[in-house]
């Protein structure tokens, strides 16, 4: 087993209020694992509890095989990146300056500054300083930060929440480089597309609890109906079976030549949410 991070029944309340009941999943190396849930669901719980900045109530973490809290220890801080909306950022230096005291505080080369930055697509705007940023460009400045020293292991709480199409595009296309060099990726995320786009495994997580778990295809077979629609030329929409016994009908309407368009019925994640929890994730 190659696991990079093992939850086994993961507790935690806060005063009264339970955030996480009985939380369960593996992470294998070099996955992106999507956590999914609605606002208060309990995922920036999770990463706080994975990354040892919060104690858990019950259950057993481990990272790399080593109980969560061993990850403050500085010899396995190298091993991950956080990128959370707590940015911590400097806000009266550079950009620039930012990531190299922060190069210089994880005994990174400088080199990797530049790299981090054309990560995000900040290079030409690095001397800019923090507090003339857009909540976009910290997010970006952020996550250089998070990616800057290479770690095996990366959370992203959010990790396009405030960014435009085109950089997110870039993003994406970045983390897919990262993953494709070994990162193991563990993101939450409230964007169904996100999750599609990216994850090779999803979560789907409320109210504390893992509804359901699996590759994001699977999942729509297994909560999906195979049937696909075809449109015919007078407007009509008929909803058949996706197999042999209505291939004949389809065969004579396009014989017929009646047939407009036709579309599975492939369900997203969002519907498949919503018929699992009866809620919506936003
Ligand atoms: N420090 C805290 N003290 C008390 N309750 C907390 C604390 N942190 C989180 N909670 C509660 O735990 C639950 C889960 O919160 P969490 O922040 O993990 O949700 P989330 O899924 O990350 O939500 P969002 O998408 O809005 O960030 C919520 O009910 C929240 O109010």
């Amino acid at each position: 087993m190659n696991a990079v991070i093992d939850v086994q029944h993961l507790k935690k309340t806060f005063n009264k209020e339970t955030a996480l009941q009985d939380v369960s999943f593996t992470i294998q190396k070099g996955e992106i694992f999507g956590f999914l849930g609605p606002s208060g669901s309990g995922k920036t719980t999770t990463i706080k509890i994975l990354t040892a900045q919060t104690d858990k109530s019950a259950g057993n973490v481990l990272l790399f095989g080593q109980p969560a809290t061993d990850m403050k220890q500085s010899q396995n801080r190298k091993r991950f990146g956080i990128l959370t909306d707590n940015s911590g950022l400097y806000t009266r230096l550079s950009i620039e300056e930012n990531l190299l005291l922060y190069s210089n505080l994880y005994e990174i080369p400088n080199s990797a500054v530049k790299e981090a930055l054309d990560f995000v697509n900040l290079y030409a705007d690095r001397k800019k300083k923090i507090s003339q940023l857009s909540k976009g460009m910290i997010q970006r400045v952020t996550l250089a930060r998070a990616i800057m020293h290479k770690p095996e292991l990366l959370f992203l709480d959010e990790p396009t929440s405030a960014l435009d199409p085109v950089n997110t595009q870039h993003i994406y296309n970045g983390l897919r480089r990262l993953n494709d060099m070994g990162t193991t990726i563990f993101l939450t995320t409230h964007d169904m597309s996100e999750a599609e786009i990216l994850c090779d495994r999803v979560a789907f997580l409320h109210k504390g609890k893992i509804r359901a778990i699996g590759a994001p295809k699977d999942l729509k077979k297994e909560f999906g109906t195979d049937t696909i629609t075809v449109e015919l030329k007078n407007g009509a929409q008929e909803i058949i079976e996706n197999g042999a016994q209505d291939a004949e009908k389809l065969y004579q309407w396009m014989q017929s030549e009646q047939v407009r368009c036709i579309y599975t019925n492939e369900p997203t994640l969002g519907d498949i949410f919503m018929q699992i929890t009866g809620s919506d994730l936003v």
